[in-house]
Order: structure tokens, then C-alpha cells, then sequence
């Protein structure tokens, strides 16, 4: 039989509840499919952090080579660990040894659910840089506290990290239904976006079958709620695309039903597939947290796998779940509750 190596990095918060009910989801759908999955699950995470000082062993990235792909819930307990220590201790550094260049978020309504707009129709696929530009990490501070401190972070975009996510972004519009959208801020940053958008003119020429718009990202975030509908694939940079991506699962109805996929193209490395949100840890705890973000973010990584009738099949059992009204409300059903409507779809 099949077998995949995955690596599970359930994190912090509510990243533990829907890791659990997304692999409870994706061992059924193996079942259905007559594949197996070998699991490993590594504890990294906050409370990890406060045992050993670190997110994440020294040879973390080493070990994570070995699997097929890498399944993670969230990281984030800023109660006790500050934000930019977590995500820079196990989240960005994973995305950028691997390659994950193109993170990649879709947003559309499934079945059942009333979004905040009026719009129904929209099928938007966000495509994130997620290796450089705002998240380099290159910066400093300097007079810490005192009255002349400074503090510097440099956006970093080269060509060849500008060319391979816009080239990622027309091949799915092209896949798709011919349509890009760039997102930039052009008017006021000068170099590294007017950059990005001379890259996105050039490529343009190579994709004849792809239509192009370029927009800044203010008006873009004005787009997304009041014409949805218009927009195809969106390519933006790495805060640009979080950004954008949280307001895309607000339209979806909330954060909880969000997904994505964090893609190493050249398959150098294994991919990493993760909700959009985060550990919520205004609702840790408390069994509420919905899994339907970190399933669709299973699927995602079944169907990387190989696995495509899977990945359907568990799509096709969160819509039936949704279209019965479960998990439609924030609140209205448990993670459990949900957990279970979509595996009974998959086990009839
Ligand atoms: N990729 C990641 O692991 C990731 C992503 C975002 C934030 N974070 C971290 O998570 C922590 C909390 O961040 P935040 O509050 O800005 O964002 P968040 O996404 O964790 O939560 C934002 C809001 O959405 C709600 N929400 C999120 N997921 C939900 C779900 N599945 N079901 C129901 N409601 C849900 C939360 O309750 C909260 O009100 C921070 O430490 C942050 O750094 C991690
Ligand atoms: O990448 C980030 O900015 C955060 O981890 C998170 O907000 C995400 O969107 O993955
Ligand atoms: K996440
Ligand atoms: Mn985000």
C-alpha cells in the first residue's frame, strides 16, 4: 500500500484541536482510498520554547527533509512568547528552507454559508510570495529606549524571487479561468514594487491567454469586499498576501474556514499545509474552534500528494456538511460535531 511520511507540528492554542480533527478526516479519506500515512508528531511550539529555549531542535529543518509533507496546526502564545520570536523560530524559517515559495489561499463560499457581503459567486485563489519580500528579516534597532532609538526593517524582492512567484501565479490563471491580478503599492514604494510591476508587464508578453490588472493594495482590499466576484488569481507579496488572505476568510465567513498550502514548486523539499488562522488563543481550550480551515488545508495536501479523489472526496464532505448547516455559525457546532458530519460523508 501507499504509504506518505508526514510530519505533524499541531503548535499552539487551537492549532492541536484541528490538527486532531483534520488527520482524523484524512485517515478516513486514506481508508476509503487504500493509502496509508506514517505520522511522526513533533511538540514545537510555545510551551517547547519555555522548556528548551528554543521553537524548534538545531536540526529541526533536517529532520523535517526526510517526510513527504509537513502538516502544522498554528504557533503563537503570546502571553508567554512574543509573536515575532514564534513565528520566526519554527513558522518562517520552515517556508523559507524548503523553498514554499508560493503559498497558496483560496477563498469561496462553500454551501450553507452567508458571508458578510451580498456577493455569492466569487472563487478567488490568493497566491502569496512566502519566502522574502516584507518578511526578509533584515533590519536592526539601535539606542534601544533611548530618545534617538531607530529602528530599521528592509523589504527585501529579488528577480529571481519576483519572477518565480508572479510565473507560479499566471500558470494557475492560466489553468484557471485566465485572469491575474497583481497586487503592489507602486505609487508610494518606489523601487521594490515599480519593480515588481515591470516584472509582471514582462511576463505578461510569455502569457498572451492570461489578462493582467495591476492594482495597489488599498483599492485591492476595497475590491475584495465590494466586487469579489471579479477577481480570478492574486498574486501579492508576503504581508501584502496575509493581509489580504485574512480579509479573503473574512468574506469566506471567517477565519475558520480558510485554507492553505505552503508549496515548495520544484519539490526540493516537502511542502507545508496549514490553516490561514492562527492559535486563536481567545478561544483555546474551549472545543469551539472550527475545523473546516485546517481540513480544506488537508485536502490541499493530499491532493499535492497525488491523492486527488481523496482530496475531492473530503471536499465534497465538508460541502455536504455545510450545506446541512453544521459548522456554518461561529459557535453553532463544536469541533467534534463538525469533525464527525464530515466524516460520516466519507465513510458511506
Ligand atoms: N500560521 C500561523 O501559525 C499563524 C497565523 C496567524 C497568527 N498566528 C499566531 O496566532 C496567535 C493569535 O493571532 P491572532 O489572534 O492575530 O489571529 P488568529 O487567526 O489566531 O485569530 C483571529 C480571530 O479569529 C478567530 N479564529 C481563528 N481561527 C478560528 C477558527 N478555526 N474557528 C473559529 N474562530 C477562529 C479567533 O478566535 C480570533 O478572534 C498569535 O500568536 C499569532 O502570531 C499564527
Ligand atoms: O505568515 C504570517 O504572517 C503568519 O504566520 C500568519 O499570519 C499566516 O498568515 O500564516
Ligand atoms: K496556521
Ligand atoms: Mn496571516
Amino acid at each position: 500500500m501507499k504509504t506518505y511520511k508526514l510530519a505533524l507540528i499541531p503548535g499552539d492554542g487551537i492549532g492541536v484541536d484541528v490538527t486532531k480533527a483534520a488527520m482524523q478526516v484524512i485517515e478516513a479519506a486514506a481508508r476509503r482510498h487504500e493509502f496509508a500515512l506514517a505520522c511522526e508528531t513533533f511538540p514545537w511550539s510555545c510551551q517547547y520554547y519555555l522548556d528548551n529555549g528554543a521553537m524548534m531542535p538545531g536540526d529541526g529543518i533536517e529532520t523535517l527533509r526526510r517526510f513527504d509533507a509537513i502538516y502544522l496546526g498554528a504557533v503563537g502564545w503570546p502571553e508567554t512568547v512574543p509573536d515575532a520570536v514564534s513565528l520566526h523560530g519554527l513558522l518562517l524559517p520552515i517556508r523559507k528552507a524548503f523553498n514554499q515559495y508560493a503559498n497558496i489561499r483560496p477563498h469561496r463560499l462553500l454551501p450553507g454559508i452567508e458571508g458578510p457581503l451580498k456577493a455569492e459567486g466569487f472563487d478567488i485563489l490568493c497566491i502569496r510570495e512566502n519566502t522574502e519580500g516584507e518578511y526578509s528579516g533584515a533590519g536592526g534597532r539601535v539606542h534601544q529606549g533611548k530618545e534617538n532609538e531607530v529602528a530599521v526593517e528592509t523589504s527585501v524582492f529579488t528577480r529571481a524571487g519576483v519572477e518565480r512567484i508572479l510565473r507560479f501565479g499566471f500558470e494557475q490563471a492560466r489553468a484557471r479561468r485566465g485572469h491575474l491580478t497583481s497586487v503592489t503599492k507602486s505609487n508610494a514604494q518606489k523601487y521594490s514594487m515599480v519593480f515588481w510591476d515591470e516584472m509582471t508587464r514582462q511576463l505578461a508578453a510569455e502569457y498572451p491567454e492570461v489578462t493582467v490588472s495591476q492594482m495597489h493594495i488599498d483599492a485591492m482590499a476595497a475590491k475584495m469586499v465590494m466586487a469579489p466576484e471579479s477577481l480570478d488569481v492574486v498574486v501579492a507579496s508576503n504581508l501584502f498576501g496575509d493581509i489580504l488572505t485574512d480579509l479573503g476568510a473574512a468574506i469566506q465567513g471567517g477565519l475558520g474556514f480558510a485554507a492553505s498550502a505552503n508549496i515548495c514548486p520544484d519539490g526540493s523539499g516537502p511542502s507545508m499545509f496549514e490553516p490561514v488562522h492562527g492559535s486563536a488563543p481567545d478561544i483555546a481550550g474551549q472545543g469551539i474552534a472550527n475545523p473546516i480551515a485546517a481540513i480544506w488545508s488537508g485536502a490541499m495536501m493530499l491532493d499535492h500528494l497525488g491523492e486527488a479523489g481523496a482530496a475531492a472526496d473530503i471536499l465534497s464532505a465538508i460541502e455536504a456538511a455545510t450545506r446541512q448547516g453544521i459548522g456554518i455559525r461561529p459557535g453553532s457546532h463544536s469541533t467534534t460535531q463538525i469533525t464527525d458530519a464530515v466524516i460520516a460523508t466519507l465513510e458511506v
